[in-house]
């Protein structure tokens, strides 16, 4: 079995895989901490033989991680934000600074549609852009939703937003604190992720496929205009792409990789630009 670790700031994501089948055989999330606990919080090692990371949660964490699975597991591989991997060029200027999540999304993002808008809606939502030809260009970081509210600090944080609310909904004006909160996170959030990837397209002049992922995705996916899939495992599509691992991987396939969404035109994308301005 592969073990996949993707360790954010919130939650710490694991799945197994078949080596041979390329199956995923079972998945979970515990909180980012100080110490796992394997057999309680992850998976018996036993049946692992190899486990890929990707952590952006401080650097004695994944030390910790890294040196406890090394004794137990035969191959650990832990990814790292580099100048230059599977024909993406980093786009910042100290390419180990980006974080490893966001290069783990940007390398699957380009493998699977060869030049895209990467969104990771977790702690903190990264907007990310590759565009043809594998320039990283850099990209955009903003809180998450649960961030914003907790820094208001108006006692609504235990009042999350509903996941399976209505996107009309969530971006009328509310009529109690909690709501008010939630709707202006909400549209936020959406806002500035329609707004940045219409000003950035119309910039590169390209019109770019958008993929969703991160534990925010479905709820955020809903208020994009924007044409976009959510993947789940983007992140693990970039571990998997990184270090490929099973027959499937071999041959450049991602587990749970949707249908590329059509981006609409760029001609579109700059009239919404356009109309969004009142130009
Ligand atoms: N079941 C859940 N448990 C915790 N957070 C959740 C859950 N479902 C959605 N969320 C949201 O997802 C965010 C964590 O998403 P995730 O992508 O795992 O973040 P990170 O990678 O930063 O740890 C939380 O901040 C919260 O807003
Ligand atoms: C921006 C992030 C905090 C997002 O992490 P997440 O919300 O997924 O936990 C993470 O990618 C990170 O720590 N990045 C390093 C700074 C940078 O990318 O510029
Ligand atoms: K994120």
């Amino acid at each position: 079995m592969i073990l996949d670790l993707d360790i954010g700031n919130t939650l710490s994501k694991w799945r197994l895989k078949d080596v041979d089948s390329s199956e995923i055989r079972s998945r979970g999330a515990v909180w980012t901490r100080e110490e796992w606990r394997p057999g309680a919080d992850i998976p018996d090692l036993d049946v692992v033989e190899s486990v890929r990371i990707s952590s952006v949660a401080r650097k004695a964490v994944l030390d910790d991680t890294v040196s406890l699975l090394r004794r137990r597991v035969p191959n650990v591989f832990v990814a790292r934000s580099t100048r230059e991997a599977l024909g993406v060029l980093n786009g910042y200027e100290e390419p180990g600074r980006l974080g490893v999540d966001r290069w783990m999304g940007a390398l699957a993002g380009y493998q699977l549609a060869g030049g895209c808008c990467a969104v990771d809606c977790g702690s903190a939502i990264t907007v990310d852009f590759v565009i043809p030809g594998g320039y990283h260009l850099g990209g955009y970081i903003i809180p998450g939703l649960r961030l914003m509210k907790e820094s208001l600090k108006l006692g609504t944080r235990n009042v999350a937003i509903d996941p399976e609310s209505e996107a009309a909904e969530l971006l009328e004006p509310g009529r109690r604190t909690v709501e008010a909160v939630n709707h202006g996170i909400y549209m936020a959030a959406v806002s500035a992720i329609n707004r940045i990837y219409s000003e950035v397209c119309d910039q590169q002049e390209v019109a770019l496929p958008m993929l969703l992922t991160g534990g925010d995705a479905r709820v955020v996916s809903r208020g994009v205009q924007v044409p976009h899939a959510v993947w789940p495992d983007m992140v693990y599509g970039g571990l998997e792409a990184s270090f490929p691992l099973t027959p499937a991987e071999r041959a450049g396939r991602m587990s749970g990789a949707p249908v590329v969404p059509s981006p609409v035109s760029l001609e579109k994308i700059r009239a919404g630009l356009a109309f969004s301005m009142l130009l």
